[in-house]
């Protein structure tokens, strides 16, 4: 058994946490900290834990995370960053949510988060941890920046695509949605259900510090320059993303040819779904699950891809990640604790 910890326990991605590894049977929870319920018992806040997860909420300051195997951060950006140096130390090894590790460029970093970065020697040694294209590194990481819920379907997407060169790199057109929990548990006037339920609209158009995050990730697999559009939406759900990419073929290729690119890159990838050419995959095929699904389309046969993504922002885009980078850093099946079906209706 490993023992973990998780910083921020009383958010969205805490919790789901909690949910997965409560039920892992390699895990021993040992910490969960909040700053504002240090002594009240986890399963008072969260009665869908009760019986299965008897600690109490501790202050960060309090809980003793050098005890742990691994700690994840489930925090604001800014938060791993000032704690990780000591936990690496002591050979904790460190799991953040938020983005403090996943860029590399420094400067980058401090303009879209507006935060100076405290711990800038680890940024080089963090590894991203999207498993699907990462599986190796993952495996050897003390420091893992798991990626954005959009970055996430973004780079399944269009990768097989720019790997094989069968797109123009500099014109992706990325056009995502996602659900109101992806904003997190704290209260903003943006996420009242009087705001944002009955309403429809789109965000961050002229800059969003996921564009940066998906952009360097995907220069690593094309020697053309990447150009990339990004537009989030936020719908009225709870959970759920769905992305609609763009691009434009510049190679001559048949719908099956595409259809088996992406067959093959995602064979020996358990949480990737390719779904027959033409398929409309669902938000509610991924909901509680850690299955991201994707379907191939060809509108009128001409030169552009269209590529359907769904997922569930609180599971493969955050905390299902996370817990599949933790199986593949301590030797465990990737798939362990993470087989949920989605839930319908
Ligand atoms: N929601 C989503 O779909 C996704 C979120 N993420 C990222 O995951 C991280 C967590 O997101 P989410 O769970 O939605 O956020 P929430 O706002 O729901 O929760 C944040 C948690 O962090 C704790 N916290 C806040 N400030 C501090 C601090 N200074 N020190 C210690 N703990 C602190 C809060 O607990 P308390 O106040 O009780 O201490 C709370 O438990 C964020 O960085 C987010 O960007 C990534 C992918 C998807
Ligand atoms: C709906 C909504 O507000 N979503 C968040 C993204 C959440 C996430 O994955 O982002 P980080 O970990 O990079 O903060 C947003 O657009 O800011």
């Amino acid at each position: 058994m490993i023992k973990v910890g998780i910083v921020g326990g009383t958010g969205y991605t805490g919790v789901e946490l909690l949910r997965l590894l409560a039920t892992h049977p390699g895990v021993e929870l040992t910490a969960i900290t909040s700053r504002k319920e240090d002594g009240l018992p986890v399963a008072d806040m969260f009665p869908s834990l009760r019986g299965r997860v008897h600690l109490a909420f501790s202050a960060p300051d309090k809980a003793d995370l050098t005890e742990c195997d691994v700690v994840f951060f489930a925090t604001p950006h800014g938060v791993a960053m000032a704690q990780a140096p000591a936990l690496l130390a002591a050979g904790v090894k460190v799991i953040d949510l938020a983005a403090d590790f996943r860029l590399k460029d420094r400067a980058s970093f401090e303009k879209w988060y507006k935060i100076e970065h405290s711990a800038p020697e680890l940024i080089e040694e963090a590894v991203y941890g999207l498993p699907e294209l990462n599986r190796e590194d993952i495996k050897q990481a003390r420091l893992i920046a798991n990626p954005g819920c959009y970055p996430t379907t973004m780079q399944l997407g269009f990768v097989p695509l720019l790997k094989a060169g069968l797109i123009d790199a500099g014109s992706l057109i990325a056009d995502a949605k996602s659900g109101v929990s992806g904003a997190g548990r704290k209260a903003e006037i943006g996420t009242l259900f009087s705001e944002s339920s009955d309403n429809f609209k789109a965000y961050g158009v002229a800059g969003h510090r996921h564009t940066p995050e998906t952009s360097a990730q995907l220069q690593r697999f094309t020697d053309d320059k990447v150009g990339l559009i990004f537009t989030p939406h936020l719908v009225p759900m709870i959970r759920g993303m769905h992305a609609t990419l763009y691009a434009r073929l510049t190679q001559e290729v048949d719908d099956a040819q595409l259809q088996a690119l992406f067959e093959e890159t995602y064979k020996d990838a358990p949480f990737v779904d390719v779904m027959p050419f033409g398929s409309h995959p669902e938000t509610r095929s991924t909901r509680g699950s850690n299955m991201l699904r994707l379907a191939l389309h060809r509108p009128g046969g001409g030169n552009t891809v269209v590529i359907l993504v769904v997922q569930d922002n609180l599971v493969k885009g955050a905390s299902g990640q996370a817990v599949q980078c933790m199986n593949l850093m301590f030797g465990f099946e990737e798939t362990t604790g993470l087989q949920q079906i989605a839930l319908l209706p």
